[in-house]
């Protein structure tokens, strides 16, 4: 298959876009290398690809011109988008980054894709955080979500409602991909067991959130080498996309899946994990959730995705936060004379 990889430079992206070139597909990636966080790392993951044989363009996906050039030059057969504006609690300090990306963008994006010849099948990623606040545990793909709990939730929400009319009017094949608190080597420093394990290395506090009555919050918190074989499984049974130039033609896929591990483990357990591994002790901050979009718990029911292509988690948070911080101390070159076995 011949892949355009949106969001290749970042965290999931780079990953899924080695993994497709090792198995011998074809892969171009699109990243406009924003500074959302330290665009230092996405031009390392760049020179990682590279020295791999992946090119990924500096570009937005709101480009429609660039993006039809992309179309001109490859016959993409499939899209693998994973370009968005991530995180959930920035959208209170930056929510039009939201709309830009995650929204404009995708439209910008499935504009080109009804309109390419032949269509390419779309898998994106959506999110757990379209659960919102359900109390219903685990999640499945048919449970509500039409409580997102923050601003990125409802455009991930979109996101899927919008793919739905492309997939309805234009015939084009989409699968969504909720992934669920995903974590791992080259990954996002915006994230907790990222930016935990920066400040106990350095010895500066990290904050705990708790849920209300003291309740510890909760993610399914999944290793990225699983949520790759999910990509690359979706990918692989994605189907053929049935317009042909923007006419309806037939029923296209349309599929939702849940992307996560087995069971959900609490904040105060990862961190325990993390000063295992890092032979330091945090210095921790507890304090009650700040109303900042986040939810108590998350917890994937995975059913449909191992029935679908086979998706079958095989990495426990120990193990995947070892590999991580073996990574970490690698790329940071911190050298602290303490063995990460
Ligand atoms: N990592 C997780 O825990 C997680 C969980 C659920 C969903 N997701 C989703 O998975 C996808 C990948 O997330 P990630 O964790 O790799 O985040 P990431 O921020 O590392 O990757 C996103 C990449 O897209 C690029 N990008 C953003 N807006 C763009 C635009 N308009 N044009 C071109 N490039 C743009 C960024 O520069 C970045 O490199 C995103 O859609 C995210 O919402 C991630
Ligand atoms: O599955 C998703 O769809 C989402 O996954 C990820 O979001 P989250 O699950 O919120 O990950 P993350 O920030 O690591 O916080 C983990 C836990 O630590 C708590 N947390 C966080 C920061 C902090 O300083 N303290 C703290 O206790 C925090 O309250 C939470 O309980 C992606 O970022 C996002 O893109 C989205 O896609």
């Amino acid at each position: 298959m011949s892949v355009l990889v949106t969001g290749a430079a970042g965290f999931v992206g780079s990953h899924v876009s080695l993994a497709l070139k090792k198995r011998g597909d074809g892969v171009v990636g699109i990243d406009n290398f924003n500074s959302y966080y330290d665009p230092s790392l996405k031009k390392a993951r760049k020179s990682m690809l590279a020295e791999h044989g992946v090119f990924v363009v500096a570009g937005d996906i709101n480009d429609g011109k660039l993006l039809a050039k992309l179309f001109d030059v490859v016959a993409f057969t499939h899209v693998m988008h994973l370009a968005a504006q991530a995180g959930v609690r920035y959208a209170m300090e930056n929510p039009h980054s939201y709309v830009h990306s995650n929204i404009a963008g995708l439209v910008t994006l499935l504009e080109i894709c009804k309109s390419a010849n032949p269509q390419p099948a779309v898998v994106w990623a959506s999110s757990s955080s379209v659960y919102g606040l359900n109390e219903k545990s685990p999640f499945s793909e048919s449970d509500r979500t039409d409580q997102p709990a923050s601003l990125y939730a409802a455009t991930k929400k979109a996101g899927e409602e919008i793919t739905h009319t492309y997939n309805h009017i234009y015939g084009l094949s989409i699968t969504g991909l909720r992934f669920f608190t995903v974590y791992g080597p080259w990954g996002r420093p915006d994230m907790a067991y990222f930016s935990f394990t920066r400040n106990i290395l350095q010895g500066k506090p990290i904050t705990v959130y708790r849920g209300k009555n003291r309740v510890d919050l909760a993610r399914d918190f999944t290793y990225i080498d699983d949520v790759v074989k999910g990509c690359l499984g979706s990918l692989d049974t994605s189907g053929k996309s049935t317009g042909s130039g923007g006419k309806k033609s037939g029923p296209a896929p349309y599929r939702i899946f849940n992307l996560g591990n087995t069971s959900p483990v609490t904040v105060p357990a990862l961190v325990s994990i993390l000063e295992r591994h890092l032979k330091v002790k945090a210095k921790k901050n507890v304090v009650e959730m700040p109303g900042n979009g986040d939810v108590p718990f998350t917890h994937a029911n995975i059913s449909m995705a191992r029935r679908e292509f086979g998706y079958k988690p095989t990495t426990d948070l120990q193990t995947g936060l070892k590999k991580f911080v073996k990574w970490y101390l690698s790329y940071y070159g911190y050298n602290h004379g303490k063995a990460v076995n």
